[in-house]
């Protein structure tokens, strides 16, 4: 589990609107990359396509590459439902699927992916995913109770535990704590923390707190003007970003001078 991503002169479009501009990095394997920057410099778009999520909306298309490991995930050989199960997506708002059983809920995606999984090694993933996701303890005497029925912050570990399921190699957290208590987000936090240990995590945020207190490497997006594409200024090790950027635009962003 966990490989690396390498994207590389990518440009990221919605018809003909240029969203994001020449972005080109490298995420380790095992390890937290948090995206930041103002509000709609690209940060969730470029994450999308990352796992080719990005192109389930209308129009929406890239330029340039995207490698995980030695895969380069456009390949034309390659299907974006297989990537979607390699690297996985937890959303801003926790979505599980509402009437359904907790169960039920973190099985969904293994079960798409083996129609014959038995009922012993379903229990085990269930068992497993929800311990890594720290909420066996909560739920595990009401695993048949509907998803909706558990708190905002149980339900989006909920979420997490559907995402390390199916064992992918990444995952894509897009402002996973944005609609969660301080405690909840905290509890997220710890989380990521220990997954870090088995995944490469990426991260959208705008709690800059967040990021340096989960994150080892932080990238930092902008935009040059309205109707402009946004771009990667830098990216660096979190705690040189927070204390010594290399641009000034990082430094007015960290420090509050704009936003
Ligand atoms: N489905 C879409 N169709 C067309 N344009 C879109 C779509 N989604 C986003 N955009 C545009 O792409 C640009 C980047 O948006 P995006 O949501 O990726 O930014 P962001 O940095 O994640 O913002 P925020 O921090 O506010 O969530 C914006 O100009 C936005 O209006």
């Amino acid at each position: 589990m966990a490989k690396r991503i390498d994207v590389s002169g990518l440009h990221v479009y919605y018809g003909d609107f240029l969203a994001v501009e020449d972005v080109s990095m490298t995420i380790e394997p095992r390890s937290v990359t948090a995206f930041i920057g103002s509000s709609g410099c690209g940060k969730s778009t470029f994450l999308r396509t990352l796992n080719r999520m990005h192109e389930v909306a209308p129009n929406a298309r890239v330029d340039g590459k995207v490698m995980l490991d030695d895969v380069d995930i456009y390949g034309p050989d390659v299907d974006p439902v297989a990537v979607r199960r390699e690297i996985g997506m937890v959303f801003q708002r926790a979505n599980p699927f509402p009437t359904m059983s907790i169960y039920d809920n973190v099985i969904a995606g293994a079960k798409l992916n083996n129609k014959r999984l038995g009922k012993e090694k379903a229990d085990e993933i269930v068992e497993r995913s929800l311990r890594d996701a720290n909420l066996w303890e909560e739920v595990r005497d009401r695993l048949g109770k509907p998803g909706a029925s558990l708190s905002g912050g149980q339900q989006q570990r909920l979420c997490i535990a559907r995402a390390t399921a199916v064992e992918p190699e990444v995952l894509l957290m897009d402002e996973p704590c944005s609609a969660l208590d301080p405690i909840s987000t905290l509890a997220i936090e710890d989380l990521i923390s220990k997954l870090k240990e088995n995944y490469t995590i990426v991260i959208v945020t705008h709690n800059m707190q967040q990021a340096a207190r989960v994150s080892d490497r932080t990238a930092f997006f902008n935009l040059a003007g309205t109707g402009e594409p946004g771009r990667l200024i830098e990216m660096d090790d979190t705690n040189k970003i927070f204390t010594k950027p290399e641009s000034k635009e990082t430094e007015n962003y960290i420090t509050g001078r704009f936003g």
